[in-house]
């Protein structure tokens, strides 16, 4: 029997005969026995070498050199572990060259799905950021996986915080995507260089793909899941393998001074957690719910005048909507009816028409506003977020008991129904706030800046991220609705 078909090679490998296959979804790996007849024992493996399957996205590259085939992929050493880069190789057998040299094309074809594996890369590496092992990180996981997809790199240590900026600003876009080595105040930096670019909206096109060594990382848990998002290695593949996902963007503007915020705008106690808790970043994102607790001790009310251009606060219809979207239904959002745009049905908050301005009147402990469903691991805040629907996400908390405050955190079954228990929430096309005292915290993507009046527009659909998927991870949709009010 020839061995030889169009989607498998034969080689041999640690003294073993190996069939390595494609199928339509599958990269396969099968050890035989040398007279070709399949032989395996109870758990695979023969002489080392273990029956493996893995999804043909996971393969990174495929060569065939010197009478030698070699794949690398990346695998789960076990089920809910992280991936790891490894390769096979070994001499073919009774191929030819030519089949061996086409079998890699072919697989890294199907592979790539017809894309370019050797991407132009800018990356940026925050040595300071998380943990403080984004360097070890990068050199020991990510970049060998860039490597070995044939990448050039362009790599920055940052040395200071603005140095992000610095680069951003003046880096020439040729690029095919940036590579962030960080948290999510780092993709904050770029972005905010690259709105002082000269070629401003063509260096905006240029995608970003996180790779989480931050504390919070709510950026790569919002693109890969929540499996995936604090996996280094998966964020790499999304470098190569994922597609543009264009987000909404926000235009925070405080006097003549404007940034761009990505992710979310904190004020009150909120914001005073993100700040306190830098000197416990050691922590990772532990320091954020040990932040909360000591907080709610506190409970320190955050005087503000607050007016939002509302466009919904009905939650019920903010997870219909949602849902929609995602099953393909609606690929703009529905239109509200007018009756219902800035339709003030709730008497706790102020008055408000179409398209008006509506004030907040009560007194608050914190604003969270933004968008993208995760912040950190355990923080759910933005559970019906869309990440092009043009409009940012409001969610203001009134004082209310200690008590009531740890029943929010405790969320419904699964901690990510924190929204629900924070009493307002709003769709919003623009919101702005004028503190009432000189005391207090006010923080855009985890960047402390002046408590001062600002006013946040939305920039719809002006940031590119790479992705998985077409919409924010699917574990996102909104399943458990108790409690909306
Ligand atoms: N070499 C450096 N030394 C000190 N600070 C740096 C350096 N390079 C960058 N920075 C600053 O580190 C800050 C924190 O980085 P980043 O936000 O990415 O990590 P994080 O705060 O741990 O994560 P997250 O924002 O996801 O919670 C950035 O805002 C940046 O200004």
């Amino acid at each position: 029997m020839s061995t030889t078909s169009k989607n498998q090679v034969l080689i041999g490998t640690r003294g073993v005969s190996t069939y390595l296959r494609f199928t339509d979804a599958s990269f396969v790996i099968e050890p035989t026995k040398l007279d070709g007849h399949k032989f395996f024992c109870c758990t695979g493996i023969y002489r080392g070498v273990k029956y493996t399957e893995v999804p043909l996205r996971n393969v990174i590259s495929a060569t065939f050199a010197s009478g030698a085939v070699e794949v690398q992929y990346l695998v789960r050493k076990r089920k809910g572990n992280c991936l790891n880069l490894v390769m096979i190789s070994g001499t073919i057998m009774d191929e030819d060259s030519m089949h061996a040299k086409k079998w890699c094309e072919a697989l890294l074809l199907v592979a790539y799905q017809g894309a370019n594996p050797s991407k132009n890369l800018k990356v940026f590496v925050n040595p300071h950021g998380g943990k403080g092992k984004g360097r070890a990180l990068y050199v020991s996981k990510v970049e060998p996986i860039l490597l070995a997809a044939g990448c050039t790199l362009d790599v920055t240590y940052t040395t200071h915080g603005g140095h992000a900026i610095e680069i951003a600003r003046e880096m020439n876009l040729g690029y095919d995507a940036l590579v962030i080595v960080s948290g999510d105040g780092l993709i904050h930096e770029v972005l905010n260089g690259i709105n002082q670019h000269e070629h401003r909206d063509k260096a905006f096109c240029i995608p970003i793909a996180p790779i989480p060594t931050g504390s919070g990382n709510g950026m790569s848990l919002n693109l890969l899941g929540l499996q995936d998002g604090l996996d280094v290695c998966a964020a790499a593949l999304n470098v190569l393998k994922g597609q543009p996902l264009k987000t909404d963007l926000f235009s925070f503007t405080q006097g003549d001074r404007r940034r761009i915020s990505f992710m979310s705008q904190t004020i009150g106690m909120v914001a005073d957690i993100d700040i306190e808790t830098e000197r416990i970043r050691w922590m990772g994102d532990f320091r954020f719910i040990l932040g909360y607790i000591c907080a709610i001790i506190v409970r320190k009310p955050c005087p503000i005048e607050l007016s939002i251009k509302v466009v919904d606060q009905d939650k019920s219809r903010m997870v219909d909507v949602l849902h929609a979207r995602r099953a393909g239904e609606s690929p703009n959002p529905p239109s509200l009816p007018d009756s219902l745009l800035g339709d003030d049905k709730n008497p706790d908050s102020a008055n408000s028409s179409n398209g008006e301005w509506t004030r907040f009147e009560r007194p608050i402990l914190w604003v969270y506003a933004g968008q993208g469903p995760f912040v950190s691991r355990d923080w759910m805040q933005f559970p019906v977020s869309l990440a092009d629907d043009g409009l940012i996400d409001i969610s203001v908390q009134e004082v209310i008991s200690r008590k009531a405050l740890l029943r929010a955190m405790d969320g419904a079954d699964d901690g990510r129904t924190y929204w629900i228990n924070s009493n307002r929430y709003y769709k919003a096309s623009a919101y702005r706030a004028r503190p009432l005292t000189s005391k207090g915290t006010l923080v855009v993507d985890g960047e402390q800046v002046p408590f001062e009046e600002f006013q946040v527009d939305i920039l719809n659909g002006l940031g590119t991220f790479l992705s998985p998927y077409p919409h924010y991870a699917p574990e996102f949709l909104v399943r458990d609705i108790q409690g909306r009010t």
